[in-house]
Order: structure tokens, then C-alpha cells, then sequence
């Protein structure tokens, strides 16, 4: 289990020291266009699954959603705090 800040130490170090094999690393490559289909694929599963498929499926969704949602930042060059600084 991590957290949203771990969840984005990790990817920000991924990103930065770019390890072989990293799914991150490949999506940060796929570009802006490639990452968003997939923040929109995410939110649509968990909009799904939150109606159909019951609370575990639903965190389960929302989690990868998180995750594309930290990937299309890191992408965009924003930071945890330019979004905070939004709420
Ligand atoms: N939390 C996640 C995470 N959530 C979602 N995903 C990616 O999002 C995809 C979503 O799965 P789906 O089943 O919805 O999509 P899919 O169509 O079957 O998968 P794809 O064909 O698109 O790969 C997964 O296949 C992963 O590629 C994630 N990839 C990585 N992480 C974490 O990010 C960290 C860094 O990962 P790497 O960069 O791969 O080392 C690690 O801690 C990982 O646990």
C-alpha cells in the first residue's frame, strides 16, 4: 500500500532517472495525447465500476486513475503543489 505523496516520489524519480522496463517511463514517452486517453479510459471504468461493479472493483479503478492523473502532470511539468494551489 502507498499514498497519493508516495505514489508521486516514486513516479517524479522514474521520470527523472528513467529505469528500463518502466511503464511510467513509457507513457511519460507515448506524450500528453496518449497519457490523457488513458486518464479518460480510467475515469470511465471507475464511473462503471462505482455503478455495476461494487466498492472493491471501484478502488481499484480509482487508484489507476490517480495514477494517469500523476503521469498527465508529471507530462505537463506541474506539481503536486500547482494543483493543490487549485483546491
Ligand atoms: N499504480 C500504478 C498503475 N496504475 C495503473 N497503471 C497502468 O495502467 C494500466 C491500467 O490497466 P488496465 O487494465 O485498465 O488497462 P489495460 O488496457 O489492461 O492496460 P494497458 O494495455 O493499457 O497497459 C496498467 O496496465 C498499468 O500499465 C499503473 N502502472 C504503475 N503503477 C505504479 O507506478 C509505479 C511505477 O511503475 P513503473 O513505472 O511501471 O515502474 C509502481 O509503484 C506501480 O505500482
Amino acid at each position: 500500500m502507498k499514498t497519493f505523496d508516495e505514489l508521486w516520489a516514486e513516479l517524479s524519480e522514474k521520470a527523472r532517472t528513467r529505469p528500463a522496463g518502466s511503464g511510467t517511463v513509457a507513457q511519460l514517452d507515448a506524450g500528453v495525447h496518449a497519457i490523457g486517453k488513458k486518464l479518460v479510459e480510467e475515469a470511465a471504468e471507475s464511473w462503471m465500476a462505482a455503478e455495476y461493479e461494487g466498492k472493491e472493483a471501484t478502488a481499484e479503478e480509482i487508484s489507476q486513475l490517480l495514477y494517469h492523473a500523476q503521469v498527465l502532470m508529471l507530462a505537463s511539468d506541474i506539481s503536486i503543489d500547482d494543483v493543490y494551489s487549485h483546491l
